[in-house]
């Protein structure tokens, strides 16, 4: 059986390093290109990759896609930054070039899929929710991608649920002392060195609380779904948002 063949950008980063190691020991993968800043994406065409493995910036994510689409290369996406004029600008090039396939997650680790799954599950039967995320020091953006999924997952479970709005006296407050807003969702950014990529859930109601918690020890963490979505994404056209989608958990 021929081999899949696959391509990393971003391919000198933290994630994307660790993903090329994977690709290379995949057996039926083939890694036909690795390509860091500035190397030419005509190369994807040229080793004829059928997947794309996105692992970049949010300044250079959306010109990677746009070439990647137009030439019929499926994209497993997991570079942040997406806001809906992004994802809708994706979809109306996905509309020309309809075979084609995009994933994008948040989080290709299986515990932060599940996190996001059980806070989302838990949110309506709770007064109080807010999201604590906590990364490396070198992280570019706040809140994590991640962070932001969880918190919009949250607020569209309560207000399908009907929650009434969270509880919360605050009348004065230093500037960011409450979190980030997302969706009515408070979310709070740790940076700090010796940490890599950790969320919690914080769920509070009437004399209990409930925490989810999640931590991505190494980069390892996010290589089984980054191969199981580069398997599958040539078989789900257009763009899928969220890994959960292809695990059956969605
Ligand atoms: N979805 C997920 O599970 C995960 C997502 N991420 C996200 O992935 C992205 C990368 O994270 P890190 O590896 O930590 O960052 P990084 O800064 O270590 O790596 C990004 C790499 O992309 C390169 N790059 C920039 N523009 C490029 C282009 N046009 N073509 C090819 N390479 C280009 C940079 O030179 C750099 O080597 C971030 O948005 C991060 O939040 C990170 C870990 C897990
Ligand atoms: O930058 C990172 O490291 C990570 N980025 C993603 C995010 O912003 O959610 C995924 C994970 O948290 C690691």
């Amino acid at each position: 059986m021929s081999k899949l063949r696959v391509a990393v950008l971003g391919a000198k980063g933290r994630i994307g390093s660790e993903a090329v190691r994977a690709v290379e020991a995949a057996e039926d993968l083939e890694l036909v290109a690795a390509l860091g800043r500035g190397d030419k994406l005509e190369t994807l065409a040229e080793q004829g990759a059928q997947v794309a493995v996105e692992l970049t910036t949010p300044a250079s994510v959306m010109g990677n896609l746009d070439f990647c689409v137009r030439h019929g290369i499926h994209a497993v996406v997991g570079t942040t930054g997406w806001t809906e004029d992004r994802l809708g600008q994706l979809r109306g090039w996905l509309a020309d070039f309809p075979g084609t396939g995009v994933l994008i997650a948040p989080n290709f680790s299986l515990g932060a899929v599940l996190t996001m799954k059980f806070a989302q599950l838990a949110a309506p039967y709770f007064e109080s929710v807010e999201v604590v995320e906590l990364h490396h020091p070198n992280k570019a953006d706040a809140p994590s991608g991640t962070a932001t999924r969880t918190a919009q997952l949250i607020a569209a479970a309560r207000e399908q649920a009907g929650s009434a709005p969270q509880p919360d006296a605050t009348a004065t407050a230093l500037d960011g002392a409450r979190g980030a807003d997302v969706d009515g969702i408070p979310v709070h950014s740790v940076r700090l060195r010796g940490l890599l990529a950790h969320q919690e859930v914080l769920l509070g109601g009437e004399g209990e609380t409930l925490t989810v918690r999640h931590d991505s020890l190494h980069h390892s963490s996010f290589m089984p779904g980054i191969l199981l979505a580069a398997r599958r994404v040539p078989t789900v056209p257009g763009l899928t948002f969220g890994l959960e989608h292809f695990l059956d958990l969605g």
